[in-house]
């Protein structure tokens, strides 16, 4: 039995993967609604028994999600919390994780992944408009709904998944970076909208590296040192693209861009890719 709906059970089937506290099934919500019987694919996101008492943090994360809706925003069915699990019932998203989709296909196209790259900047937006942060910005938290096919002409469909947990724990937001602001670390932490476009500029430099992890294998005091000696990732080749990620990832949380400079600078950029790429085409001036 779950709040809100009025769902009646899920079942759960396989595992598919996990998060930092959590761990995601496949399932069917079964409603019924004038007396008939109505059956639908979920996603279970199960919160792991021995960290019970975050139930409040994820019961926070699911409800931030279920009080907003937004095309590029992942929809929330309700909570169970019958019994001794934590239980968020989400849409099933059809290809699940963007990193580990990336990883997978590892040729997805350039105008692709601008194509993404913009639909997570039009969600960011909603979220700054409305004055909420999400606090966990990246590929793994990003969901691919439909895949882009450019010979189809059809293009890629994201939805931003939920927060999870927000964690206080030191040790845990180190090992969020490269991914977590700087002001993060700092003594007190201060978790702002602006610490989301740099959690963007994160998730942008893993788009369109195909999925890769940012800092991959490095440790905790490497980690520290990056933000220590004020470092960025390394860049692009594509110049315009390795500067909108720095400037997203700047040290200064206030000099950071704005959601609508981001999105311009995106519109920007998929022009000049769609130039060079039908320069071939251009008729000679
Ligand atoms: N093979 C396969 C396959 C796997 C998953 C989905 N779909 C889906 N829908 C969601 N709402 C959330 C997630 N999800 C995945 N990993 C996490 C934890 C990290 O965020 C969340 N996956 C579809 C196909």
């Amino acid at each position: 039995q779950t709040q809100g709906s009025g769902m009646l059970c899920v079942f759960q089937d396989e595992c598919l993967g996990q998060g930092s506290f959590t761990r995601v099934f496949k399932g069917t919500k079964v409603d019924i609604r004038e007396g008939e019987e109505h059956r639908t694919q979920v996603l279970l996101k199960v919160l792991d028994a021995n960290h019970k008492d975050y139930w409040e943090a994820f019961f926070e994360a699911s409800s931030m999600m279920s009080q907003i809706s937004h095309k590029h925003l992942l929809l929330v069915y309700g909570v169970s919390v019958h019994g001794a699990k934590n239980i968020m019932v989400q849409e099933l998203v059809k290809y699940g994780a963007l990193d580990l989709y990336l990883k997978r296909k590892g040729s997805v196209s350039v105008s692709c992944k601008l194509d993404i790259a913009k639909q997570l900047a039009l969600a960011l937006n909603f979220l700054d408009e409305k004055n909420i942060v999400h606090g966990n910005i990246c590929a793994k938290n990003v969901l691919l709904a439909r895949e882009g096919d450019p010979s189809q002409e059809t293009s890629p469909f994201i939805k931003l998944s939920d927060p999870g947990i927000k964690v206080s724990l030191l040790d845990l937001i180190l090992d969020r970076i490269p991914w977590v602001g700087p002001e993060l670390l700092q003594d007190p932490p201060i978790l702002s909208l602006d610490s989301d476009k740099w959690s963007f500029g994160a998730t942008l430099w893993e788009i369109f590296n195909n999925g890769e992890t940012p800092l991959k294998d490095w440790d905790l005091e490497m980690k520290r040192r990056f933000y220590g000696t004020y470092q960025q990732l390394e860049p692009s080749q594509w110049t315009e693209l390795a500067d909108m990620i720095t400037q997203c990832m700047d040290y200064q949380p206030a000099s950071r861009p704005s959601c609508r400079v981001v999105i311009r600078q995106l519109n920007n950029l998929i022009t000049s890719d769609y130039e060079v790429l039908h320069a071939s085409e251009a008729p000679e001036r």
